[in-house]
């Protein structure tokens, strides 16, 4: 794996090194030594998967509010998304940062998330699936999130979006609000 940190940020892009033969190929996907010598301490505690059937759906942003904020690993093993990422942590020099990176089978990276930022994404084929290692479980009392057109932080979407859930549709706009 070859790690990319994003800046200052935290937040780094971890290129996949398939080792390839005649029947195909094997790639590790998570190492917790090798995340360590590159400054990420992560354990992960909960794997999801997502599958978003329609290309141009937005999943997200979603983010756990403390003290349950949620550092995540993130993986597209099938279609294509476009991920994003922002820093919504109190005092952090890069808050309010946006950060996208396109994520496929065929781009071979993953993207690790710290804790304290909001996480989506828009998917660009259909039928891609998103398999996540998260490090902390899942408190449904302290889900949250913002709109993906939140006025705080006019996020570029590639492609007009096709499908949301209502949630995702309602959430109110991040400024102001206690997270
Ligand atoms: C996140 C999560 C959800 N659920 C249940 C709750 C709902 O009954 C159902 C769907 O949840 P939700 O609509 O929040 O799923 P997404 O919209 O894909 O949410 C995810 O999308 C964005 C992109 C993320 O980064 C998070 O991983 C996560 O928030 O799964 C669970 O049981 N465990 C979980 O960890």
């Amino acid at each position: 794996m070859k790690f990319i940190p994003i800046g200052n940020s935290g937040a780094q892009l971890i290129e996949l090194m398939p080792h390839g033969d005649r029947r195909g190929t094997f790639t590790r996907t998570w190492c917790a030594s090798t995340f360590a010598d590159h400054g990420i301490e992560f354990t992960p505690v909960q794997g999801n998967n997502s599958l978003t059937r329609k290309r141009g759906t937005v999943r997200g942003m979603h983010f756990q509010r403390a003290p349950k904020a949620d550092a995540k690993l993130v993986r597209c093993t099938s279609g294509c998304i476009h991920d994003v990422i922002v820093d919504i942590r109190e005092g952090s020099s890069t808050r309010g940062e946006v950060y996208a990176y396109e994520l496929s089978p065929s781009s071979g990276r993953m993207l690790y998330i710290p804790a304290g930022f909001a996480h989506g994404f828009q998917t660009l084929a259909d039928d891609s699936v998103v398999e996540y290692l998260m490090g902390i479980e899942y408190v449904a009392e302290l889900s949250d999130g913002f709109r993906h057109d939140d006025p705080s932080f006019r996020i570029a979407w590639p492609e007009a979006v096709s499908e949301m859930s209502d949630k995702d549709a309602a959430w109110p706009d991040f400024a102001g609000r206690d997270t």
